[in-house]
């Protein structure tokens, strides 16, 4: 079985994901880590972000490799660990840059969908996952939270890493964040007609897990 899991940055989709795929025994793809891993490799070569030619050469060419380790899975770039150095504000800003092209989404797309090669179920995490990247799927949900609500919880995290963050600046970036995401030409976030929408801004952890799972079982 393939389930999706859509939606905006700070939604908690890689928080509901990754309850599932423990909880299920399912493969987890965390499609925006490879969007990340890629605006990581043009920031160290100087690619230009700007520059679809070279970013979707860059794409096409990404040695990465995912190393489950003590029950995460450690990113890798050219064999460096890069799993902490993906999680910054720039580089998740970068990503939404070049998710914009063509080029690399097209690139990016195989490396995605071999995911489900694995054979044991798979929980895919991102934006355009039950729109192109899994059509077929059977389970799909799309979960949303409002803006302020993500920021809050952006904020939160951070705190909770002794990172001091400051509300309106996450909050922008939020903001613009989602409009990259919303309005670009290709593949833009919107949920599949076929996706279950889950509003999480009033909803906690546990609750959204046991709505998901609600629906996962209807449609096996
Ligand atoms: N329903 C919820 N209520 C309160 N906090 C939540 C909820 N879901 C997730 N969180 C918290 O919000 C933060 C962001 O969640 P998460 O990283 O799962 O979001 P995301 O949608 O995967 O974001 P991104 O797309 O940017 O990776 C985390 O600190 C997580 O613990
Ligand atoms: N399927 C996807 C996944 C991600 N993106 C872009 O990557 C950025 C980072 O994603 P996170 O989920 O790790 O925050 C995101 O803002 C998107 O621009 C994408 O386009 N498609």
């Amino acid at each position: 079985m393939i389930i999706t899991v859509d939606g905006p940055s700070g939604a908690g989709k890689g928080t509901l994901c990754y309850a599932l795929a423990e909880k299920l025994g399912y493969t987890l793809l965390d499609s925006g880590a490879i969007y990340r891993v890629t605006a990581l490799a043009a920031l160290k070569s100087a690619v230009k972000l700007d520059d679809e030619f070279a970013l979707a050469d860059l794409a096409r060419h990404l040695d990465i490799q995912f190393v489950p380790q003590n029950g995460e899975v450690q990113i890798l770039l050219n064999n460096e660990n890069v799993s902490a150095q993906i999680r910054t504000q720039e580089v998740a800003d970068a990503a939404s840059k070049v998710a914009v092209f063509p080029g690399v989404r097209k690139a990016l797309l195989q490396l995605q969908k071999d995911f489900a090669k694995q054979g044991n179920g798979l929980i895919a995490d991102g934006r355009d996952m039950g729109m192109v990247v899994f059509p077929n799927a059977q389970a799909k949900l799309f979960l949303d939270a409002s803006a302020e609500e993500r920021a809050k919880r952006r904020l939160k995290q951070l705190q909770s890493k002794g990172i001091n963050g400051n509300f309106d600046q996450i909050f922008a970036e939020i903001k613009e964040r989602d409009f990259r995401d919303r309005n670009r030409a290709v593949a833009p976030l919107k949920p599949a007609e076929d996706a279950l929408l889950l509003d999480s801004t009033e909803l906690d952890i546990n609750e959204v897990i046991a709505q998901a799972l609600q629906f996962i079982e209807s449609k096996k």
